[in-house]
C-alpha cells in the first residue's frame, strides 16, 4: 500500500492541538518531533536495543516542533491539505502560537512506512481509560484508571489510533459493564480483544479472515498478561461459529459487515449488543437500516471525521 507523510511545522505548545487535527482527518498515526523532547533527553541518556545513543547524533528540529502523520491511500491528501492548513492557522484564536504552521506532503512506500512507524509510534491515549503502548517503549499509567494496550502492530491493521478503532474502543467503553462474553471479528492487531479484557469482559474470542493478522493478534496477546486466555482463530466472519456471545464487535468495511447482521443476530442473546465501525459516512444509512430490518435497535451512532460506529442492541419482548 502507497501512504502519504504530512507534515506540520510548528511549535511546541501546538503540537497536541495540531495532532488532534491530523487524527480526525483519518491519520493512522502521528510522529512529533518536538526539540522540548530532545532538550529532556539531553540531560539523561536515550537506550535503544541495548546501546546508549547520543541524542546530537539523531536528527531533529533544532526549533519549535514538526508534526507529521501517515494517511493511507483511501485518503486523497491532496483535497484535505487546505482544511487542514486553515484549521491549523485558526489556533491562534484559541491563543496557540503556531506559526510557521507550514503543511507539507510526501509519498511514501510501504517498507519506509513501517520502518518510519516503529520509530515515531510513541504511547497515545486512545480513549478516557485506555492507553496504546508500543512494546519496545516502557510506560507507567498516569492515573490508577488508565488500563494499557500493549501492542507491536507489525503489518496486520489496529494501532490503535485509526478512528475506526478509536470509534470501536469508545462504543466498547459504553457497553461493557464486566464479565461478559465476547467475539472480536476482524481482530486485526487484536487491539479491541485487548481492550475488551482490559475493560473487565470475562470471556473474548477473536477471529480474522487473514493469517497474518491471527499471527499478529496471537503475538499481542502474549504481550498482554490480561489477555493472555482469549482465542484466536481464523475464519470468515462468523460462519461456523456456534456459541452465543453478549456483545460482538466487528470494525470492518460496511459492505463486509452487512452478511454479518444475520450471522450477529443468530449469536447474540435477548439485550445482546452488536457495535459496529469502519463505516464510511455515504454507507451509515445503509448500515443501519440493514440492521434494523433484521430487527436491531440502534442505541447510539458514533462519528470521528469521515467515520461512524454504530452500537445495536438486540431487543427483547417488552422492548
Ligand atoms: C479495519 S481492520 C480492524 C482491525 C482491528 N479490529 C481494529 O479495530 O483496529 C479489519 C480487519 O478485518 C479483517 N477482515 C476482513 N474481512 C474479513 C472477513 N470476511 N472475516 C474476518 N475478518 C475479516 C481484515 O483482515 C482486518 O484485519
Amino acid at each position: 500500500m502507497d501512504w502519504t507523510e504530512l507534515s506540520v511545522t510548528t511549535t511546541s505548545e501546538a503540537v497536541e492541538a495540531v495532532s488532534n487535527i491530523l487524527m480526525t482527518h483519518g491519520a493512522t498515526g502521528v510522529q512529533i518531533d518536538d526539540v522540548k523532547d530532545f532538550e529532556k533527553l539531553r540531560d539523561g541518556h536515550w537506550e535503544q536495543e541495548g546501546k546508549i545513543i547520543d541524542v546530537d547524533e539523531i536528527p531533529h528540529q533544532l526549533t519549535g516542533a514538526k508534526v507529521s502523520a501517515y494517511f493511507p491511500e483511501t485518503i486523497f491528501v491532496p483535497e484535505i491539505v487546505p482544511e487542514i492548513t486553515q484549521q491549523v492557522q485558526s489556533l491562534t484564536k484559541f491563543g496557540l502560537a503556531v506559526a510557521p504552521a507550514t503543511v507539507e506532503t510526501t509519498a511514501v512506500d510501504e517498507t519506509n512506512w513501517a520502518t518510519a512507524w516503529k520509530k515515531y509510534y510513541h504511547p497515545v491515549q486512545v480513549t478516557r481509560f485506555l492507553t496504546v503502548v508500543p512494546s519496545w517503549e516502557k510506560y507507567e499509567p498516569q492515573s490508577s484508571d488508565e488500563r494499557l494496550i500493549v501492542l507491536d502492530p507489525g503489518m496486520a491493521f489496529g494501532t490503535g489510533t485509526h478512528p475506526t478503532t478509536r470509534l470501536s474502543l469508545e462504543a466498547l467503553e459504553m457497553v461493557i459493564r464486566g464479565g461478559e462474553r465476547l467475539i472480536d471479528v476482524g481482530t486485526g492487531s487484536g487491539v479491541l480483544s485487548i481492550a475488551a479484557k482490559q475493560l473487565g469482559v470475562g470471556d473474548v474470542r477473536a477471529y480474522d479472515l487473514d493469517q497474518v493478522a491471527v499471527d499478529s493478534a496471537q503475538k499481542n496477546l502474549d504481550l498482554n498478561p490480561v489477555a493472555k486466555d482469549v482465542k484466536v482463530a481464523a475464519n470468515n466472519l462468523l460462519t461456523g461459529i456456534t456459541g452465543q456471545a453478549d456483545i460482538i464487535v466487528a470494525n470492518i468495511l460496511a459492505e463486509i459487515i452487512m452478511p454479518l447482521i444475520p450471522q450477529a443476530w443468530d449469536l447474540l442473546p435477548v439485550h445482546g449488543y452488536f457495535v459496529t465501525s469502519g463505516i464510511i459516512a455515504e454507507k451509515a444509512s445503509d448500515v443501519i437500516v440493514a440492521q434494523e430490518h433484521q430487527g436491531f435497535k440502534i442505541v447510539q451512532t458514533l462519528k470521528m471525521g469521515d467515520w461512524f460506529g454504530v452500537v445495536a442492541q438486540k431487543p427483547g419482548e417488552d422492548d
